[in-house]
């Protein structure tokens, strides 16, 4: 065990990836505000800030001496550098709204306006507070009716940001989407006019903008579903907000670190799958295993199969004694249980001989399932991965977006829930939560699950740290994805996992 934990040893590296200054999904920070991330182990992405969240983080600026209109010219001048970037001098349409969100759009059009673009200005009505008055009074142009606004080659929607307390009224939302379907693009400062900032609900139709200018921090909006999807691209513009207290990241690609010169198949991990009557989602998980870093993987089966691959020992365990016999085994590093599995009354005894046999566990599927709302009674420190059925049957309704919902689950259960979806929410018992979202699209297919249960095993067998492990497990399982392109199937999914973990080994 020290030898395998010493081997596989890693650091993750803050938020690198950000350092070209990109401006799309998953590229946003510079480096030098991520830094203050790096000393969360696995957790060294972007900060996702509540509403609440943000608005402390903004009045802890406030409190050193920097005037809230001081910070709205900072969040406009960021935002306008963007859209210049992206948009030069296209004739541009400023969307503003009641609030600081409006007011941000009014900094936006004055130094849009300062650099050659042609800008106009709309707005719902007045401005309503002080920074938002003094930004309109700054900017030397009319002000026009939204209702009655020509469409634009450029559309800024500062209409409303975290302040926005319930959906849009009809004929203005109505209004927002044909000003941005006739625009050849389109920008929503801070998040799309619309959007639950905490819920990542929509709570009025949005329409879907090209950028999305995320001012600060990251809010649940940008990761979770629907409301990361009422945008192409996302950009978080530095603003001197200080996050170093937030609870949540976004999940950054891992460093991986190559076996130890010294390492043979035990030191690197052996990763058993308790599997059942359903052989095709073992073997999926076995197999992927074994392509994830694992030294050597056993597949204990009721039934022979000759669809393994030959580097997976296959064990014969035709009833639950036989498997709880098979884990006596102190070279186990991690045991998953769950794809394919059944949910017979034998199954039930294989999940049992599986939880009870005291290796580092992960839970899947039909191991869930027949759970049947008791998730305490897993060990300490079990992965487990549940997607939202199979979630809402172990926890039943928890209240929140997925961010809270994963937080309180891992805390009921005393170890990690890798919350499946588009937005995969990766939440540790002590807090730690880590987002993975905007991957691709095509794994919704069968047994892409059970390929990821298997990840998560071997990563937990290599580095002993279920937290690290999701962590790992959930971006390589995305990356492979990333590299099958189009229609690919669960099977063709494992065959790019080694390239995914080469991409970030040292
Ligand atoms: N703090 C700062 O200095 C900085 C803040 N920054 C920026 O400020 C944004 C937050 O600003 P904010 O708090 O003023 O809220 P915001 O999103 O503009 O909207 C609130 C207004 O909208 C109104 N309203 C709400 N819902 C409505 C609806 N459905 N339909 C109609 N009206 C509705 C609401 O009125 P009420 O609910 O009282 O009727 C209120 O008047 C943030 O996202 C960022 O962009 C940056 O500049 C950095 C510096
Ligand atoms: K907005």
């Amino acid at each position: 065990m020290g030898c395998r934990r010493r081997s596989l040893r890693r650091r993750h590296r803050g938020c690198r990836q950000w350092a070209d200054g990109g401006c799309c999904r998953r590229r946003s920070l510079s480096p030098a505000r991520s830094a203050g991330y790096q000393g969360n182990s696995a957790l060294s992405g972007a900060a996702i800030l509540t509403a609440e969240e943000m608005r402390a983080a903004e009045q802890a600026i406030f409190d050193s001496g920097v005037a809230p209109y001081a910070l709205m010219e900072t969040a406009g001048a960021a935002a306008a550098d963007v859209i210049w970037r992206a948009g030069g001098v296209r004739d541009t349409l400023v969307l503003c709204g009641p609030g600081n969100n409006g007011g941000d759009g009014f900094v936006i059009a004055r130094l849009l306006k300062a650099r050659g673009v042609p800008v106009r200005v709309a707005a719902t009505g007045e401005s309503k507070t002080d920074s938002s008055q003094k930004a309109r009074r700054a900017w030397a142009g009319p002000v026009e009716n939204i209702a009655d606004a020509a469409p634009a080659t450029q559309i800024v929607d500062a209409l409303f940001g975290i302040g926005l307390a319930r959906g849009l009224d009809g004929a203005l939302a109505q209004r927002l989407g044909e000003l941005v379907d006739a625009a050849e693009r389109s920008y929503a400062i801070d998040v799309p006019s619309g959007v639950d900032t905490d819920g990542g609900v929509l709570l009025s139709p949005v329409p879907r903008f090209d950028l999305c200018i995320a001012l600060g921090a990251l809010k649940p909006a940008h990761v979770l579903q629907p409301a990361a999807g009422t945008f192409a691209r996302l950009i978080c513009a530095d603003i001197g907000i200080g996050a170093n207290d937030a609870k949540a990241f976004l999940l950054t690609p891992p460093d991986l670190a190559e076996p130890a010169p010294d390492a043979h198949k035990y030191t690197r991990g052996l990763v058993d799958i308790v599997a059942g009557t359903m052989a095709g989602a073992g073997i999926l998980a076995a197999t992927a295993a074994a392509h994830a870093g694992a030294g050597c993987v056993r597949h204990l089966a009721p039934e022979p199969t000759s669809r393994l691959p030959n580097a997976v020992i296959m064990v014969t365990a035709p009833d639950a004694g036989a498997v709880t016999k098979a884990l006596q085994d102190e070279r186990i590093a991690s045991v998953l249980v769950g794809p394919g599995l059944g949910r017979s009354d034998e199954a039930r005894k294989r999940l049992s001989a599986a939880v009870t046999a005291g290796h580092p566990l992960v839970v899947d599927a039909d191991g869930i399932t027949l759970l049947e709302a008791a998730p305490d009674m897993l060990p300490v420190g079990t992965i487990i991965t549940p997607h939202e059925g199979e979630f809402s049957r172990l926890f039943g309704e928890i209240t929140g977006n997925k961010i809270d919902r994963a937080r309180e689950a891992a805390r009921r259960m005393g170890g990690v829930v890798v919350y499946k979806g588009p937005d995969t929410a990766i939440a540790s018992a002590d807090g730690r939560i880590a987002v993975w979202h905007g991957g691709s699209p095509w794994l919704s297919t069968a047994g892409t699950g059970d390929v990821l249960a298997g990840i998560c095993a071997a990563r937990l067998a290599v580095t002993g740290d279920p937290f690290l492990a999701a962590c790992e497990a959930v971006w390589l399982h995305g990356e492979a994805a990333r590299r099958a392109g189009a229609a690919f199937i669960a099977d063709d999914l494992i065959a790019h996992i080694p390239a995914a973990v080469a991409a970030r080994t040292q």
